[in-house]
């Protein structure tokens, strides 16, 4: 199942910056993790904010919330999700 993700991240300013990157390093990992096992296609920087739009392709509603609830900056986002239906106009690929 296809879902499409917003992450609005937002972290304390006064957080201390050990922790900070410990914290970005560890997002890092997992998520390149996700994209190289295929579960997460689309990646995108929102131009002008410290957000994300995302693709990600999953089994179901539990795997997908496995896989947000893992990740490293899970406290610190606000997280939307829009499942994906397939549309009947679409070309086929
Ligand atoms: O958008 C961000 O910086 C947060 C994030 C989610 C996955 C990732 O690699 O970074």
């Amino acid at each position: 199942m296809l879902y499409h993700i917003r992450m609005d991240v937002n972290l304390p300013p006064d957080l201390d910056p050990e922790v900070r990157a410990d914290l970005l390093a560890r997002e890092k990992e997992y998520s390149q993790k996700q994209q190289r096992e295929g579960r997460w296609p689309h990646l995108w920087r929102v131009a002008g904010e410290y957000a994300n739009i995302s693709v990600v392709d999953v089994a179901d509603h539990d795997e997908l919330h496995a896989m947000l609830s893992g990740l490293p900056l899970f406290a610190y986002m606000d997280i939307e999700v829009t499942p994906l239906a397939g549309h009947p106009n679409k070309i086929a690929d």
